[in-house]
C-alpha cells in the first residue's frame, strides 16, 4: 500500500517534471525565431521577479522612517522618508516598464513564433508521402499541431518565465519573512504543497482529456466544413442535410462538455478546498506577526513589509499553479508539434534521373501491393510493358485497381512485392523530381486551383507557370483553347468562386483545363490520364483523342476510361478485374478473344444502337 502511493507520488512527480522537457524546447524555439527578442523577455521578467521584493522592502523602509521622523521631528529624518518614497516610484516605474517590455516582446514575438511554427508545419507536411495524409492518426498530429500553432509555443514560455518570475518573487519574499522566523516559511511552503500536488494531478488529466478526444474535435471541425463551405453547400441544401449536420455537432458538443465540466468540478473544489488549507497557514503566520507587533517585537514598517509579502505572495503562489496547469496543456500541444516534426520520413535513396535501357519505355513486373493496413491485396501480380510512344488504355470494373496502379506507376506508393522499371531502371532507384517531370498525370479528382486560367493549367509545369506560348499550346491540345477566348479575361480570368472575381466552370470544362495541364509537360514522356474525358461529350473526347495521337507520337500514354469508343482507339488494352490483369491486347485482338472486353463492349455497343 505504502509502495504503490509512494510510486504514484514519484509517478506524478515525473509527470511534472516531463513538462519541463517541453519548457527547454519551447525557449529553444523561441530563442532560433529571435534572440534579441528572447533576451528582451528574459531581462523583463527577471526585473519582474525581483522589483516586488524591493518595493517591499522599502514599503518597510517608507514606513519606518516615517514613524521616526514623526517622533524626531528632525529634518533628515524627515528627508530620508521622502527619499525612500522616491526610491519606491523609482522602483515602479521600472516595475510598470519591464511590464510593457514582456506585453511588447510577447506580442511580437508571437507573430514571428506563430509564422516559423506553421512553416515548420507546412515544409514538414510537403515531405510527407500521400499514405500519410491516408493515415488518420497522423492526419490528426497534423491537424492538432497546425490548430494552435501562433499560440501555444509563446504560451508555454510565457508560462514559464511566469513561473519563474513568481519563484523568484516567492523566493526573494521567503528571503524577507526569514527575518521574522524560519519557521514561519517552512510552514508555509508546506502548507503549500497540496495545493501543488493537485493541480498537478488535475492538470495531467487534463492534459490526457485533451489528447484522447482529438478524433472527436477532428470530427466538429468536418462537420464545421461541411456546413459552411462551398462545395458541400448544394447537396447539403438539396438533401437537407442541415438539421443532421448540426445534431450531430452538437452531439459531440455536448458529450465533450460533459467530460469538461465533470473534470472542471472536481478541480474547482479540490483547488478551493486546499487553497483554503495554504490560506489558513498564510493566516496563521499573520496571526503571529500581528502578535508580534503588538508586543513590540517587530516594527510598525516591518509590518506593513510582512502585509504586502502575504498578500502578493498568496496571488504570486496563485498565479504558479495556474501557470502550471495552463503549462500541461502547451505542452500537450508542443508533444504533439515535436511528434509531427520529429515523425520519419523514409526518404528513397535514388539518385538517377536516367534509365539504364533508355527508350526501353514502362515495365511492370508481377507488381502486388496492399494498401496500408488491408488484408486484401489492391494489385495481385500486374505485369505488363508499355514502349516508346504507345497509347494503353485500361478497363475495368469499379475497385480494380486501376487507380491504383497509377499511383504506383508515379511513385506515390511503393509496390509491395513485384518492380516497376522505367528506361530499365526500377523507379525505386530513380531521382523522384527526375522521374516526376518524366511523367504528366491527371487523375480523376484533379485540383481546381482558385487561380487564373493560365496558372490551372501553367502548374503543370511549374519551371514554366507562367508561359502564355505554352499555356496556348497546352490549352490547343486539351481543347480548351475555344472556350477559355470566350472567357472575360480569357487566360487572365480567375476560376472558382473563393474570391470576388472569380467564375465558375462547368465539370467539362474543368477536365479540359486539367488535361491541358497534362500537356503543359511537354517534356514528359509518359501521360497518364485518369479518366479525363467523363464529364465530356462523347464527340469531344473522340475528337480530343484522334488529336491527342497526332500530337503525341513518340510519348506513351495511359488512358483509363469506361468508355469503349474511346478505349479502342489505344494501340493495347488491359482488362482489369479484382486487381489482377485478366486479358491484354488491341481491340481486334480482345473482340476476337471473346472474352470479358468482348462482352463488356457488346453492352457499350448495344446501349449506343
Ligand atoms: N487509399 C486507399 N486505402 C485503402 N484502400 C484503397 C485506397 N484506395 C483504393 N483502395 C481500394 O483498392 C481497390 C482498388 O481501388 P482503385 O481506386 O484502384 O479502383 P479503380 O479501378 O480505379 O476504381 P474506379 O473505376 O471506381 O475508379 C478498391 O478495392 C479500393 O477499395
Amino acid at each position: 500500500m505504502q509502495t504503490r502511493r509512494f510510486q504514484r507520488f514519484i509517478g506524478s512527480i515525473s509527470q511534472f517534471l516531463s513538462i519541463f522537457r517541453y519548457c527547454g524546447r519551447a525557449i529553444a524555439l523561441v530563442w532560433t525565431t529571435n534572440r534579441r527578442l528572447t533576451i528582451g523577455l528574459a531581462l523583463f521578467t527577471l526585473v519582474g521577479g525581483l522589483v516586488p521584493a524591493v518595493v517591499a522592502y522599502v514599503g518597510k523602509l517608507i514606513v519606518d522612517a516615517v514613524v521616526l521622523a514623526s517622533q524626531t521631528r528632525l529634518e533628515s529624518d524627515r528627508m530620508a522618508a521622502i527619499g525612500y518614497l522616491g526610491f519606491e516610484a523609482v522602483m515602479v516605474a521600472i516595475q510598470s516598464g519591464s511590464k510593457q517590455g514582456l506585453v511588447l516582446s510577447q506580442s511580437l514575438l508571437r507573430v514571428l513564433l506563430g509564422q516559423k511554427v506553421n512553416e515548420l508545419i507546412l515544409g514538414k507536411a510537403l515531405t510527407l508521402n500521400l499514405a500519410h495524409f491516408e493515415d488518420s492518426e497522423f492526419y490528426d498530429k497534423m491537424t492538432r499541431a497546425r490548430r494552435e500553432a501562433s499560440t501555444r509555443p509563446l504560451s508555454l514560455v510565457g508560462r514559464t518565465f511566469g513561473l519563474v518570475q513568481d519563484s523568484l518573487t516567492l523566493i526573494t519574499y521567503g528571503g524577507l519573512l526569514i527575518q521574522f522566523s524560519a519557521w514561519a516559511v517552512v510552514m508555509l511552503m508546506i502548507a503549500a504543497v497540496p495545493a501543488f500536488v493537485a493541480e498537478t494531478r488535475f492538470a495531467g488529466e487534463a492534459f490526457r482529456l485533451f489528447r484522447w478526444r482529438t478524433p472527436e474535435t477532428r470530427e466538429q471541425n468536418y462537420l464545421e466544413w461541411l456546413i459552411g463551405n462551398e462545395s458541400p453547400a448544394m447537396e447539403i441544401r438539396l438533401y437537407q442535410l442541415g438539421g443532421m449536420l448540426l445534431d450531430r455537432y452538437r452531439a459531440i458538443f455536448h458529450r465533450l462538455y460533459a467530460e469538461d465540466r465533470d473534470l472542471t468540478i472536481r478541480r474547482g473544489l479540490w483547488s478551493y478546498g486546499l487553497g483554503l488549507v495554504s490560506s489558513a497557514a498564510f493566516y496563521g503566520a499573520y496571526v503571529w506577526i500581528v502578535w508580534e507587533t503588538i508586543a513590540g517585537q517587530i516594527s510598525l514598517g516591518e509590518l506593513t513589509m510582512y502585509l504586502v509579502v502575504f498578500r502578493q505572495g498568496q496571488s504570486a503562489f496563485a498565479s504558479i499553479l495556474s501557470s502550471i496547469g495552463g503549462m500541461y496543456e502547451d505542452s500537450l500541444y508542443l508533444s504533439n508539434l515535436y511528434e509531427f516534426l520529429g515523425q520519419e520520413i523514409p526518404r528513397s535513396l535514388g539518385s538517377a534521373t536516367r534509365g539504364s535501357l533508355p527508350g526501353d519505355g514502362l515495365r511492370f513486373e508481377h507488381v502486388t501491393f496492399y494498401y496500408p493496413e488491408a488484408d486484401k491485396p489492391a494489385l495481385k501480380d500486374v505485369s505488363f510493358h508499355l514502349q516508346p510512344g504507345e497509347k494503353l488504355a485500361i478497363v475495368g470494373e469499379n475497385g480494380s485497381g486501376k487507380t491504383t496502379l497509377i499511383k504506383l506507376l508515379t511513385r506515390l506508393y511503393t509496390p509491395t512485392e513485384g518492380r516497376i522499371l522505367l528506361d530499365g531502371l526500377d523507379l525505386q532507384a530513380w531521382d523522384l523530381e527526375a522521374l516526376q517531370r518524366r511523367i504528366g498525370v491527371i487523375f480523376q479528382n484533379f485540383m481546381k486551383y482558385q487561380f487564373s486560367v493560365g496558372e490551372n493549367i501553367g502548374v503543370g509545369d511549374v519551371l514554366n507557370l507562367d508561359d502564355r506560348d505554352r499555356w496556348q499550346v497546352a490549352s490547343d491540345k486539351g481543347n480548351a483553347i475555344s472556350f477559355i477566348k470566350d472567357l472575360p479575361e480569357s487566360f487572365d480570368t480567375r476560376l472558382g468562386r473563393w474570391f470576388k472575381t472569380g467564375r465558375e466552370l462547368s465539370g467539362g470544362q474543368w477536365q479540359r483545363i486539367a488535361l491541358s495541364r497534362a500537356f503543359m509537360r511537354s517534356s514528359a514522356d509518359l501521360l497518364v490520364l485518369d479518366e479525363p474525358t467523363s464529364a465530356m461529350d462523347a464527340e469531344s473526347e473522340v475528337q480530343i483523342f484522334d488529336r491527342f495521337r497526332e500530337m503525341t507520337p513518340d510519348q506513351m500514354a495511359i488512358l483509363i476510361s469506361h468508355r469503349f469508343s474511346t478505349v479502342r482507339m489505344a494501340d493495347r488494352i488491359l482488362v482489369m478485374s479484382a486487381g489482377t490483369v485478366l486479358e491484354q491486347g488491341s481491340h481486334e485482338q480482345l473482340i476476337e478473344l471473346g472474352g470479358r472486353y468482348a462482352h463488356l463492349f457488346a453492352i457499350q455497343a448495344a446501349g449506343y444502337q
